[in-house]
């Protein structure tokens, strides 16, 4: 497959320069080169004709007065990375998280576009992912099949149709990723005519099987099922290998797990050589991208003793050849698309300057000028204030219960994971759930105003003595409200509508953290920078509020992700994922 088709006149001056017919436009002077196809690093020149690489080897190209020359001696040229698995609206939008994958050398990524096609039309969601194509890093995507919550607003990406319509796009390159395994096996329509539509058209299909057995691998390699990313062990990492499935390994925020699996790998003779290994960072939230991008993991699977050439291996030509793309990117070869990255040692992977597309585009981890930006005005998401014009104290009051019986309490067992425990409680003398005696327990509301639900639960493990946090930042279009105070809780949540989206946390009639996310409820145009910073903050803040794991910010993201275990917040009331029942019926927010 090919990402652009080439003009006449650049195919021309392409094999002109390789025959040494016609001067360079750029002239990288004896640098050593990785050549990803036979993992070695060799000294050669490498030569531009426009956005192409035209040759690499010995001989010396023509040049005239406009060739740029780069002295190449003391640098390592690696090609540009590529993020086979992101999701770009973790407070970052689109547009930030391609911005700091280009400073950081990352110059290709295939993203998720699941707050699109919630969110929008698909005339909409198409034009957005044309208008990212004009951005220098390559930009391709993925069509949902399932939007991972219960009782999901019926939007047309979901649908067979629209499944059909976004599958055929040439950007997009693949389904999935398959989180409604459940209903994979109960033979959901639409899940099955998505596969099967995926497979049919040619485009991969990725999976999302934690924890899974060798023999429900087996089923969903049978299924089409090409990649996975959600080994936690070097025997998971083995069984898809064995399958003939790609895996991904992971380092996130919420699963950092790249240095233990490969050391499960070696000790299990896993050969890191394997063309079927790839690096992602799975959406990890700003804080952790502190330390980088892809550059970080390869820093990491380096650091861990792979040899350099087979880490950039996976972030380079595995991927590359994966989606079908490596005639064009993935390594510094003639005829791929020149995404170029200097760097000053192998074992340093961000990279010094990051040429892309044939031009310098970044230094020192800065970008040399502005991108293409996608004007997000012109892309009418819901607004929070329009949805839910009144908030009601009322959907705050704690629920009455009777000390006698043990009521269903949400426990968190990781930032994500959650159980459900019976416990009584001490009630004050209305009959409701007195929180003064049980400081580790708060509250949990969300609000759909589009079913005109509200949900009411309690939750173990998310903070002490929390008074009020408010949420647009959800996996769904709801708002979710965690607290103990019901003032502050409908305070919070009245700012984070004036805001038009984000998070915000009250103290005292006092805000004490807020971050708004205007662009669909989840993300913020701010620069990544900012929103590192501000994502510190939040962790800092939930830390001193006693949350002891590892990311609070995918904990809002995902109390209602139905294709997590064990207990989730959906529009019906707080659900059994195991045994598909609710387990407390959610209420109208207004009788
Ligand atoms: N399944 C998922 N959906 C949306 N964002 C994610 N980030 C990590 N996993 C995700």
């Amino acid at each position: 497959m090919r990402i652009r088709p080439i003009a006449e006149d650049s195919y021309l001056r392409l094999i002109r320069t390789a025959r040494r017919m016609e001067p360079a436009t750029c002239w990288i002077k004896g640098a050593n080169v990785l050549n990803v196809y036979t993992r070695e690093w060799l000294t050669a020149h490498v030569v531009l004709a426009g956005e192409r690489i035209a040759y690499v080897g010995d001989a010396e190209p023509i040049v005239d007065e406009r060739t740029q020359i780069i002295e190449g001696e003391g640098y390592w040229l690696v090609p540009g990375y590529i993020e086979p698995h992101a999701h770009p609206f973790q407070w970052y939008t689109f547009d930030s998280l391609t911005d700091f994958a280009l400073a950081t050398g990352t110059t290709t990524l295939v993203s998720d576009t699941l707050h699109l096609t919630t969110s929008l039309s698909l005339e909409q969601v198409e034009a957005i992912l044309q208008q990212l194509t004009n951005h220098p890093v390559k930009q391709f995507f993925w069509a949902r099949l399932d939007p991972q919550i219960r009782l999901a607003k019926q939007s047309e990406a979901f649908q067979k149709d629209g499944l059909a319509r976004l599958l055929a796009h040439p950007l997009v390159l693949q389904g999935g990723e398959i989180t409604d395994w459940t209903g994979f096996l109960a033979e959901n329509e639409e899940i099955l005519f998505g596969m099967k539509h995926a497979r049919d058209v040619g485009k991969r299909i990725e999976g999302h099987h934690p924890g899974a057995s060798a023999s429900t691998l087996a089923v969903a390699a049978a299924a089409g099922i090409t990649a996975c990313h959600e080994s936690i062990t070097a025997e998971e990492v083995q069984n898809r290998l064995r399958l003939g499935m790609y895996a991904t390994l992971r380092h996130s925020s919420i699963r950092p797990d790249l240095p233990e699996l490969l050391a499960g790998m070696k000790r299990l003779g896993i050969p890191f050589h394997s063309s079927r290994l790839m690096l992602t960072s799975d959406g990890s939230t700003p804080p952790m991208l502190r330390h980088g991008f892809t550059d970080y993991l390869i820093k990491l699977a380096i650091d861990a003793g792979v040899p350099d050439v087979d880490a950039y291996a996976m972030a380079t030509v595995n991927p590359a050849q994966y989606y079908g793309l490596d005639a064009e990117i993935g390594g510094i070869a003639p005829g791929r698309i020149a995404d170029i990255l200097f760097l000053r040692s192998p074992h340093e992977p961000t990279p010094e300057k990051v040429i892309a597309n044939g031009e310098l585009w970044a230094e020192g981890k800065k970008l040399l000028r502005q991108t293409p930006k996608i004007n997000w005005s012109d892309y009418r998401f819901p607004q929070p204030k329009e949805r839910l014009p009144l908030v009601n104290e009322e959907w705050f009051q704690f629920p009455e219960i009777s000390p006698d019986e043990p009521y269903p309490l949400i426990q968190m067992e990781n930032a994500v994971i959650t159980r459900v425990v019976y416990e009584r409680l001490e009630c004050d003398e209305t009959g409701r759930i007195n929180f003064d005696a049980h400081p580790d327990l708060a509250q949990i509301v969300t609000i759909d105003p589009e079913s005109g639900k509200r949900s009411q639960a309690i939750v173990r493990g998310f903070a002490v003595n929390l008074q009020a946090l408010a949420s647009s930042y959800t996996v769904s279009t709801d708002m979710i409200v965690i607290g103990r105070e019901p003032k502050a809780m409908k305070q919070a949540l009245e700012r984070v509508l004036e805001l038009g989206g984000g998070i915000v946390a009250m103290e005292e009639g006092q805000i004490c953290f807020e971050q708004e996310l205007a662009l669909a409820g989840k993300m913020s145009d701010e620069s990544m920078a900012e929103l590192i910073e501000s994502g510190e903050a939040f962790v800092r803040f939930m830390r001193a509020k006693g949350y002891r794991y590892l990311d609070p910010i995918y904990s809002l993201f995902f109390f209602q992700a139905t294709h997590l275990p064990y207990v989730r917040m959906t529009a019906e009331g707080l659900y059994d994922v195991k045994k598909s029942v609710v387990i407390k019926k959610s209420a109208p927010l207004f009788e």
